[in-house]
């Protein structure tokens, strides 16, 4: 990876604003609809033919699509996004999506309902999911989008099941050290109990640029 793979962007941040709006209208319908799949009970026929329908809108779709995916974008205002992003992805069904605030320098926190489409064991949400939302709020914790960060190393300990339900993640910096920032994190359910620690290695990656007045590159990091 290197800083090439961010995609320079022409398209206006108002055209940007506007897509983005239209198009996380779809993918929150989207996700209503991997919901309803989950849990539907209607007979075989029905689902056949909500199949059928489904089949058309995705041909629709696919009329005009990108190569691959999406990737982290940015245009020549500083405007940054990456709507295909796992965690944070607005225009990602598969994300909750999270939106993480960044409470001051070196925290951060993000507040989700998370549904049967997360579940693990029953009723819980499953453990990589857990894994997953820490690591993007850990991710962006280090960076502090002002600087590149990459997950060098996690660490979880799983101290009981996470109900699935509101879902809080906090992250905090615990040390620095060089390209080395230690971040502390935990999720916890609606009683406030961390339910998932995690301590995580984030790494400057070498072929960052490291001059922090140099804020040309301070843009790529708000994906
Ligand atoms: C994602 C980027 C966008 C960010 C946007 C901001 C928002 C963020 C939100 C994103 C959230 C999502 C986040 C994601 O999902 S990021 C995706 C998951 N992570 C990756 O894919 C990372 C893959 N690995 C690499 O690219 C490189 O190995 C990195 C960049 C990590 C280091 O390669 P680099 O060439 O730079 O390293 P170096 O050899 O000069 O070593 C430097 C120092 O570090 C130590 N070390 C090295 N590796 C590890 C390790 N794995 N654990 C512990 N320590 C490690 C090493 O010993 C040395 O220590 P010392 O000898 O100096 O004491």
């Amino acid at each position: 990876m290197t800083m090439e793979m961010f995609i320079l962007d022409e398209t206006s941040t108002g055209e940007v604003d506007r897509r983005e709006k239209v198009v996380a209208a779809l993918t929150d319908s989207v996700r209503d609809l991997v919901d309803a799949t989950i849990r539907s009970t209607v007979d075989d026929d029905e689902i056949l033919a909500v199949r059928e329908e489904v089949d058309a809108l995705v041909s629709r779709l696919r009329a005009a699509q990108l190569a691959g995916p999406a990737g982290v974008r940015y245009n020549a205002e500083g405007r940054s996004w990456n709507w295909g992003n796992a965690v944070v992805g607005q225009h990602n069904a598969l994300a909750p999506p999270l939106e993480i605030v960044h409470d001051g320098p070196g925290s951060a926190r993000a507040d989700v309902v998370l549904g049967a489409a997360y579940e693990g064991p029953p009723g819980m949400v499953h453990g990589g999911v857990a894994a997953l939302l820490l690591d993007q709020i850990m991710g962006e914790t280090a960076s502090g989008f002002k600087r590149l960060t990459m997950t060098g190393t996690l660490s979880l300990r799983y101290r009981r099941g996470t109900p699935l339900g509101p879902v809080r993640i906090e992250g905090r910096i615990a040390s620095e050290s060089g390209r080395k920032i230690t971040v502390q994190a935990h999720l916890a359910g609606p009683d406030g109990e961390p339910t998932v620690e995690a301590t995580g290695l984030f790494i400057i990656p070498s072929w960052a640029p490291v001059d922090e007045s140099d804020r040309t590159w301070a843009r790529f990091a708000e994906g």
